[in-house]
């Protein structure tokens, strides 16, 4: 049985920047499951970003509503989307995003503590998070002394180790090279197996061969069809 994590309903975004107002993402319908990954695709401006950042709860639509398993978020404040935000959503970006003067093992058990686990509960799951994605020799390294692809390895490990439902992920193979990042596609589609949803912007076309569903955004409409393939070479 499809199970819905995320679904968007009426969903739009206008940015008003003073003279004018940009509609970044047209009236959309859409959902994603749990144990798909699922890219969004589209040429740069073309709304991905603001898409994932609506359903990551990072910014409210203008008009719509997010059910994120069945509850309408955007009724919720800030705060409360805060917590969703840490208890059901690993980050995975382009640039890493690690704390440099936190070695790996840190990193990852870092969301942890903020969700209130002690210390040792909190260094035994990331253990097992780092170990997962192959980097368990690696624990005490500072994020400096690492390479791109183990560093996005820490970032794995650091979005599954609270096992949130949904991984998000910004174009978080765009800096790594096309093994490394063949290495990290296989394993969000890992995640996804084990039942998460995941969702990965990305510009890059070669990447569809991981994905269970891919959604392109030109122009802020979100369509299940490529239109203008020129964009993406
Ligand atoms: N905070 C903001 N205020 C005003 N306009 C914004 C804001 N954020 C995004 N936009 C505009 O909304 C549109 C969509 O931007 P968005 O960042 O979602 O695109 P994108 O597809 O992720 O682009 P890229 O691939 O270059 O990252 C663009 O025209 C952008 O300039």
């Amino acid at each position: 049985m499809q199970r819905e994590i995320v679904k968007l309903v009426g969903v739009n975004k206008i940015y008003n920047t003073g003279e004018s107002s940009i509609t970044a993402l047209a009236t959309t319908d859409i959902s994603f499951e749990a144990g798909k990954l699922t890219l969004i695709m589209g040429p740069s401006g073309s709304g991905k970003t603001t898409l994932l950042s609506i359903l990551g709860c990072i910014i409210y639509p203008t008009q719509g509503s997010v059910y994120y398993q069945g509850r309408d978020v955007t009724k919720l404040k800030e705060k409360e989307l805060a917590k969703l935000r840490l208890h059901d959503v690993g980050f995975i970006f382009q640039q890493f995003n690690l704390i440099e003067p936190l070695n790996a093992l840190e990193n990852v058990m870092h969301p942890l503590v903020l969700q209130g686990d002690s210390l040792s509960k909190a260094r035994n799951k990331a253990k097992v998070a780092l170990e997962k994605v192959g980097l368990k020799d690696r624990l005490m390294s500072l994020p400096r002394k690492l390479s791109g692809g183990q560093k996005q390895r820490v970032a794995v490990a650091r979005a599954l180790v609270g096992n949130p439902s949904m991984i998000l992920c910004d174009e978080p193979t765009a800096s790594l090279d096309a093994y490394t990042a063949e290495i990290i596609m296989n394993e969000l589609k890992e995640l996804a197996r084990a039942g998460k949803a995941v969702i990965v912007v990305t510009h890059d076309l070669r990447l569809r061969k991981f994905a269970d569903n891919t959604v392109y955004v030109e122009e802020g409409v979100v369509s299940k069809e490529l239109k203008n393939e020129q964009y993406y070479k």
